[in-house]
């Protein structure tokens, strides 16, 4: 199939977990019911974004959250990009990525490459690695309709990553994100477009709305832009579902109109992971 619906599930995440768990399958359900093939959720979309919320909810894979989201993608026959989720590993606690397939396989994972360590003086403070680890390995996995990558939130920075994911063949890359109300009415928007642009892909952010009743507040405005950089659908700060048509046959003209990864200088640079 050459074009495919894509749904992101703008959650607004409680420090309840099992309300959480409730909400995202209420939403993965409704996004099935409008014809979607790939339901998006947030970055730690099980409980707060915060230190202690994130140790206290910490699971293994397989878990509750894995094992919930894994069995609905199965009785809906669909794809789910699993927002993330704190997993436990070891000693040790990643911001994890678990995508499921149509039979509730796993066809992936990402944990979190870089993590979000930021020091804004009067504005946001946040250390994510005084939870987390960080993960090691670039992610693109394989589905029916296209190879799509995966990063979480402050990855989307690093536009190398991005590029890699692009040349591995990612058609379309989804980040599961929670940027906050200081950064992302700076760089939330412009930084999601430029990744689509640069490396002609449908990029995908996925934020939880913004609940002010929680000490981080999300920046929300979860959107979809297209390989030329147009705003495909895009919302708020409330929470809500925005859909969205990947179509390959497109993303495959601009990419022979405006031949940019053709045209790349690889006998002068080059990216040390291909
Ligand atoms: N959860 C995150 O990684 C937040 C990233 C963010 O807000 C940013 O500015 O980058």
């Amino acid at each position: 199939m050459r074009k495919f619906k894509m749904a992101v599930c703008q959650m607004l995440v409680t420090e309840d977990k099992e309300e959480n768990l409730a909400k995202a399958e209420k939403m993965i359900r409704e996004a099935k019911s409008q014809g979607a093939h790939i339901a998006v959720l947030p970055e730690i979309f099980n409980c707060p974004y915060s230190r202690k919320a994130m140790v206290q909810a910490a699971e293994t894979y397989p878990g509750e959250t894995t094992n919930r989201l894994s069995s609905l993608a199965k009785e809906l026959s669909m794809y789910i990009v699993g927002g993330s989720i704190a997993e436990k590993s070891h000693d040790k606690i990643y911001n994890t990525s678990f995508i499921f397939g149509p039979l509730g396989e796993l066809l992936g994972s990402h944990r979190k490459m870089h993590l979000f360590d930021i020091d804004i003086k009067g504005k946001i403070t946040f250390k994510e690695s005084d939870v987390f680890e960080a993960g090691e390995k670039v992610t693109v996995v394989d589905t029916e309709f296209c190879k799509i990558g995966v990063a979480i939130c402050f990855d989307v920075r690093f536009p190398e990553l991005m590029r890699i994911m692009a040349l591995k063949g990612a058609e379309v890359i989804i980040i599961p994100a929670a940027f906050n109300t200081t950064t992302g009415p700076a760089h939330w928007h412009d930084t999601i477009k430029i990744r689509a642009v640069d490396n002609q892909v449908y990029c995908i952010g996925a934020s939880p709305a913004r609940n002010l009743q929680s000490n981080y507040h999300a920046y929300g405005f979860s959107t979809i832009i297209d390989p030329f950089g147009k705003v495909i659908a895009a919302t708020k700060e409330e929470e809500t579902i925005i859909y969205g048509e990947i179509d390959l046959d497109y993303l495959e003209k601009v990419r022979e109109e405006l031949p940019l990864l053709k045209n790349r200088r690889k006998d002068l640079y080059t990216l040390t992971e291909l």
